[in-house]
């Protein structure tokens, strides 16, 4: 069986692929949106839910959003992006440029009504995320609860504690898609779609933190767990 990774353990692999493997952050990110993008595509397919809100937070979860959101677009969805926190930083000035460019809009307001959306794709907080919520995040966190919109978790649901069970009013995504490997709330997920991506685990890596990781079918950069 696949682990289950703690907060501390996420956190380690991340470090190690950046400082002993050497990869920089923008290749994961980029790999790891793809790999979010195409298993969307597998279980909401633009045909049936053309139009996507993607809600982007301030770390690695919303710059994956970012990376999500111009591949989806490119598969024949229309975007949006809410990305209401902003990091001065090359990295992330350029996925919104792209974004922009690839006619995803990105946006720093938040549409009071999310149900014009066909599906809302979570990319708020990830592994590194300690609740409680911050209060500029109140407002999204509060609509994400009442939507009755399909909800695509990136990583982690935001919200939940990595390794806690959920509040009794916390979000309750329709799909999950864990990179890397699930964090332990993933044991609390009860939706329908739940998929592995961030094909990007190099055999050793793998072993040392015996990882367990199902065989991906063929070239597919995601798979359904
Ligand atoms: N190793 C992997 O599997 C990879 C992970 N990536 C992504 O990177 C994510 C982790 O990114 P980060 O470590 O940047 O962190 P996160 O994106 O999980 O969140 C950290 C950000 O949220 C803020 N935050 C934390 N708690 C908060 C709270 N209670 N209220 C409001 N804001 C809060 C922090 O100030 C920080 O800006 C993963 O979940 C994944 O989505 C990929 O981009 C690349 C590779
Ligand atoms: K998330």
């Amino acid at each position: 069986m696949v682990k289950y990774l703690k907060q501390d353990e996420a956190i380690n692999i991340d470090q190690e692929l950046f400082n002993v493997y050497k990869f920089s952050v923008d290749q994961l990110m980029e790999l790891a949106g793809l790999s979010c993008a195409t298993a969307i595509q597998k279980c909401f397919p633009p045909i049936s839910h053309q139009k996507v809100l993607v809600l982007c937070g301030p770390g690695n979860n919303g710059g994956d959003g970012l990376v999500c959101s111009r591949h989806m677009q490119l598969f024949g969805y229309s975007c949006e992006v809410y990305y209401p926190v902003r990091t001065d930083k090359l990295l992330y000035n350029n996925l919104m440029h792209q974004c922009e460019t690839s006619g995803v809009l990105v946006s720093d307001s938040l549409s009071e009504n999310m149900s014009t959306y066909d599906l809302i794709v979570d990319a708020l907080f990830g592994f590194s995320f300690k609740p409680p919520v911050r209060a500029k995040f109140l407002p999204v966190m509060n609509a994400l609860k009442k939507t009755n919109k399909p909800i695509c978790s990136i990583d982690v649901p935001s919200g939940w504690s990595i390794e806690g069970v959920p509040d009794k009013d916390a979000i309750n995504p329709d799909m999950l898609i864990s990179l890397t490997a699930p964090k332990e709330c993933a044991r609390s997920f009860k939706g329908k779609y739940h998929y592995l991506g961030g094909r990007f685990i190099p055999k050793k890596l793998e072993e040392k933190y015996q990882l367990e990781l199902p065989a991906y079918p063929d070239a597919e950069c995601c798979l359904k767990l």
